[in-house]
């Protein structure tokens, strides 16, 4: 299972302790991640093995887009900053779309997550 995880920059270290408390539920439901570059190698310093993508701004977030149209992703954690801007807001925009458009799990702030992590990584 495949579980992409991006986070803006205000809200990177919401994503760390966020993984931080699943991390031993993710590594037995035997879970690959894969992120935005930065957000990846936050993600990294933090000791997860995670596919780092490019950078949101630079296509990131597209990328990450690409993959649930083609149903690679079991679920999308996006932590959006609500009170930034953001140079590449069609991209944010674009990527949830498409997560609407092909019906796949999107978490947008830690309770959601939580609520899907726990469903996902149930034993
Ligand atoms: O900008 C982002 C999401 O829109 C995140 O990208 P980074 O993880 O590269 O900072």
């Amino acid at each position: 299972m495949k579980i992409a995880l991006i986070a803006h920059d205000g809200k990177k270290a919401d994503m760390v302790h966020f993984l931080s408390g699943f991390r031993e539920r993710l590594h037995q439901a035997d879970v690959d991640l894969v992120a935005t570059g930065t957000t990846g190698s936050h993600i990294e310093k933090a000791g997860f093995e995670v596919i780092k993508l490019l950078s949101g701004p630079f296509g990131g977030d597209a990328q990450i887009a690409a993959m649930a149209a083609q149903k690679e992703l079991a679920m999308v954690v996006f932590f959006r900053d609500p009170l930034d801007k953001h140079p590449h807001e069609p991209d944010v925009q674009m990527l949830m779309r498409i997560c609407d458009v092909h019906n796949i799990p999107l978490a947008t702030n830690p309770a959601s997550a939580e609520l899907m992590f726990k469903a996902f990584t149930q034993t």
